[in-house]
């Protein structure tokens, strides 16, 4: 029985790229996921190991990076093809390119450079009640994505001998809030608490001219706790989705903080309590 080869094709999945336009103080948002997938005359690799037809996947994330850059990313449709054109017209080998795109919608907060991603957050509470009669409630909430796409440094941190990365002045900053606050008492108006707790969140993340997410955190604790008498406690936890600077230069194109690698993982994790000096001690409340 012979065997032979079937189908095939091979490229870079899911490219990661955030293409900020600044228009003055104005900041514009592209977030999108590009995986391109190419096809043709690609048996040789397959049955030899002659990668002479093989662009690498390498040179095609490069691409996506560099036409971000180019041409900016306008209708995600419209990016697809000029990217599938490119590789058909370049690569003699490639009979038809695949590329698929996702993009993740961003609304403004406040300011020109301030977004909230469409969707996905959860609201969430957790109750406690004793059979004496005593309660506790914290409400809260997963995955509120947010990004500062300036107003963001991070210098002058301790150094060692592993220690590789550079200051910034200017940086991408952004996180999945889950915060989570604790109410003095168990009579609120819950549903207005919990938009005005998300507001000061917001509105704390988009005003402060962070120094390090750490500075970042406690200004968002205190917003909620400056808004509302009846919250004693705020706990947040504050992934650090770092958003790396793709070096351009090789393709002859300057990287004016323009184009971001959206790296996933690992990821910086921030986490800190603030709380009013007076907040009852609640062991159990948060477990
Ligand atoms: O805001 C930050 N806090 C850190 O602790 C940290 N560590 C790091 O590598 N980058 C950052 N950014």
């Amino acid at each position: 029985m012979a065997v032979v080869l079937g189908p095939n094709r091979y490229g870079k999945a899911e490219t990661r790229v955030v293409r900020v336009t600044r228009d003055g103080g104005t900041h514009r948002l592209k977030d999108v996921n590009v995986s391109v997938s190419l096809s043709g005359a690609m048996d040789e690799v397959h049955l030899t190991g002659d990668n002479a037809a093989v662009l690498p996947t390498d040179s095609q994330k490069n691409t996506v990076f560099a036409f971000a850059k180019r041409y900016g990313i306008g209708a995600i449709e419209e990016f697809g093809l000029l990217l599938a054109r490119h590789f058909t017209a370049s690569q003699p080998a490639v009979a038809h390119a695949r590329v698929e795109i996702h993009e993740y919608g961003w609304r403004r907060i406040s300011g020109g450079h301030s977004f909230v991603r469409d969707g996905g957050e959860v609201r969430t509470a957790l109750v406690h009640h004793d059979v004496g009669g005593t309660g506790t409630v914290v409400s809260g909430l997963t995955d509120l994505v947010v990004l500062n796409s300036t107003g963001s440094e991070f210098h002058g941190f301790a150094r060692d001998e592993y220690t590789t990365l550079e200051p910034t002045r200017d940086r991408v900053l952004a996180t999945a809030v889950t915060a989570r606050w604790r109410h003095r008492g168990t009579e609120a108006a819950w549903d207005d608490s919990y938009a005005a707790a998300r507001d000061a969140l917001l509105s704390a993340f988009a005003e402060t001219h962070s120094l390090s997410l750490q500075q970042t955190l406690y200004q968002m604790g205190r917003a909620v706790l400056d808004g509302q008498d009846g919250v004693c406690e705020v706990r947040l936890a504050l992934p650090n989705k770092h958003h790396f600077l793709v070096d351009l230069e090789p393709f002859g194109l300057e990287n004016d903080n323009e184009v971001y690698f959206a790296a996933d993982r690992p990821y910086g994790l921030i986490e800190g309590a603030v709380l009013t000096d007076d907040a009852p001690d609640a062991p159990s409340a948060w477990n």
